[in-house]
């Protein structure tokens, strides 16, 4: 927001258009501002220009109500019965106008007759003399927001060099030839540049690791890695190419620069800030407490760990903890998820290449996860779909501790801890031949397997209460717990999606629920109405006669819920009389009519 008194930034423009008035009308001009000093004039009004004027009374009005006024007789006129130089006065006539921008007015433009020759002309043509005056306090409005809007513009442009000084990427932009446009200081300091190296230069001279290419083939590179050495700096870093587009038509581009050793220590600070341990793993049953005792025990070693598991019970949760738990965990915690990268893309991935190693291969090559995970650990989660061709490549390094770059020259030394996840059975994959036997033993020095949670039960009840308290913060609802029926139907059911399906059931449940406890009717259609054979897995679990009996009950009623008779067909069914029946629903009220009362 612009404070400064707008008319007198642009005073010579309107001065200019003062004096355009008094060479077509031959009238005199004065213009004030809105604290009625005069910004400009003509004849008389010259040498007042600067003087305040607050006893034109005329202006005033025209000024606060935005009107035009024509005065036709100042001695006569009521208006000017207060002004404060009515005995004085000289005018002959007078007409003025507003200048008004957006609604606001920002000051007065008059023309005054000093004699009778031109009040005649006035009052003859007061109509044109009147829209003539708006047509010119309309041209003085116009400049006024032009000047405002430089001003405002100015402004940003200064408070964008501040943000871009104040990041801690080296940023630069480009037009759609490369020639350089704005930069940081971080960007000059980087690259040891000063202001003469950049000015009018491409940047695709100055910095010759970023391929020169067209609008089209440069869209591809959206990152890269770079090796700059020149001027006494020797970087090596990631930068990322921003396209510039303003309303479908391509501009230039934003790119900004990290240092390596920068990348590594932000990867380590986000690794910090989710310090997982395995104090934070949920459940208490003998199981897991056990799976935790023997995964301390393995963060205390440097072998290789393969942790296996179903789909969701928490493999990626154990590697973070293990590799927290080691001496290890202020260095990085690198994940690669096997299965999510298409195999022509993960060798370079896993062990980056070296420039000029293939065409297409980015300028600088690439850093690998291996690289990136120096002296810390290396998750290769889902192996159980790395193909074979990067089996060996693994197998090797893991023999080796050596990296073989694609297109490198020498071998690199790494010194990570490797823990690999799968949920697939890797000895019935040896065992047809889609996983390599000798990688199998390489990885599974130390095996953890995690339990399902069905092997669990007994931990449900603690991971919803601890998810509710989760969900509820995140969601911004206040839910203190379940009730019975949802307790019950939660420690039976036979998740298939372990405590990830577990975490999903609870938040869609919070979101859905409009009391404090949840009940039956906000937890998901899919666990309720499920087939129980489905719902109660067979693995070692047994349930009561009473169960059995309430299922075949839900059962009947449930196939016969759409007929006029239900309760006889349903008692017909089940082998009993209607009576028997009735009786029984009254002993399973609570847990059969809440089922009832959700169909
Ligand atoms: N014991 C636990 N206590 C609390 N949350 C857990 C526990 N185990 C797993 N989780 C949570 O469950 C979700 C799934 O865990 P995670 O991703 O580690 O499983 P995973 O076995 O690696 O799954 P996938 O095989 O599908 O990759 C995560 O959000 C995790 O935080």
């Amino acid at each position: 927001m612009i404070t400064m008194k707008e008319l007198e930034n642009i005073k010579n423009d309107i001065q200019n258009i003062a004096e355009a008035i008094l060479s077509v009308l031959n009238i005199d001009v004065t213009i004030v501002d809105e604290d009625f000093v005069r910004v400009a004039g003509t004849g008389k009004y010259i040498g007042k220009i600067g003087d305040k004027v607050d006893g034109y009374s005329a202006f005033k009005k025209s000024f606060i109500e935005q009107v035009s006024i024509f005065i036709e007789d100042p001695k006569n006129s009521p208006i000017c019965k207060s002004c404060d130089h009515i005995h004085g006065c000289k005018e002959f006539a007078e007409v003025c106008c507003p200048i008004v921008l957006d609604g606001k007015s920002y000051g007065v433009i008059g023309l005054i007759a000093f004699d009778e020759e031109q009040s005649k002309i006035m009052k003859n043509n007061i109509d044109d003399f009147m829209n003539f005056l708006k047509k010119m306090a309309d041209l003085i409005s116009g400049k006024l927001k032009a000047q405002i809007k430089t001003e405002e513009l100015e402004v940003e442009k200064k408070k964008l060099e501040i943000l871009l000084d104040s990041m801690d990427k080296a940023v630069i932009s480009i037009d759609i030839n490369g020639y350089v446009d704005k930069y940081n200081h971080k960007f000059k300091e980087l690259f040891n540049l000063s202001d003469n190296d950049l000015l009018h230069k491409n940047m695709f001279d100055v910095l010759n690791f970023i391929k020169r290419t067209n609008e089209n083939n440069f869209s591809k590179y959206k990152m890269g890695s770079f090796s700059y050495n020149k001027r006494q700096r020797n970087v090596k870093g990631i930068y990322n190419i921003n396209k510039i587009i303003i309303k479908g038509k391509f501009k230039g581009y934003v790119i900004d620069f990290i240092e390596k050793k920068e990348a590594i220590k932000n990867y380590n600070k986000m690794n910090k800030e989710y310090k997982i341990t395995l104090e934070n793993i949920i459940g208490s049953s003998n199981l897991i407490v056990q799976t935790k005792r023997n995964a301390l025990i393995a963060s205390r070693s440097m072998s290789t760990i393969l942790i296996t598991g179903e789909s969701g019970t928490g493999k990626e949760l154990f590697a973070r903890s293990i590799h927290n738990h080691s001496d290890r965990a202020d260095m990085p915690f690198v994940t690669v998820n096997c299965a999510a990268i298409p195999d022509n893309l993960l060798e370079s991935e896993l062990f980056g290449y070296e420039e000029g190693a293939f065409t297409g291969a980015k300028k600088g090559g690439k850093l690998g996860k291996f690289e990136l995970a120096d002296k810390g650990t290396i998750f290769l989660d889902e192996i159980g779909d790395m193909s074979l061709h990067l089996q060996a490549k693994l197998l090797r390094v893991l023999q080796e501790r050596e990296l073989d770059k694609i297109g490198g020259k020498s071998n690199i030394f790494i010194d990570v801890r490797i823990i690999a996840a799968t949920n697939k059975n890797l000895e019935d994959m040896v065992k047809n031949g889609s996983f390599r036997e000798d990688l199998y033993y390489r990885l599974n020095v130390i095996p953890i397997k995690l339990p399902s949670l069905r092997e669990r039960r007994e931990d449900i009840p603690l991971l919803i209460n601890y998810m509710i308290d989760e969900y509820s913060n995140k969601l911004g609802k206040e839910i203190l717990g379940v009730d019975d029926n949802v307790k019950h139907l939660l420690i039976n059911y036979s998740w298939p999606g372990n405590i990830r399906e577990l975490q999903n059931v609870i938040e869609y449940s919070i979101n859905m629920s409009q009391s404090k406890i949840l009940t039956l009717d906000c937890i998901p259609k899919s666990l309720t109405t499920v087939e129980d054979d489905v719902k109660y897995d067979d693995i070692g679990q047994i349930r009561t006669l009473e169960e059995l009996e309430i299922r075949e009950i839900k059962k009947a009623l449930d196939k016969y819920k759409d007929y006029k008779k239900d309760k006889e067909l349903a008692a017909k069914a089940l082998g009993i009389s209607r009576a028997t029946l009735y009786r029984k629903l009254e002993k399973y009220k609570d847990r059969i009519n809440v089922y009832l009362n959700q169909k």
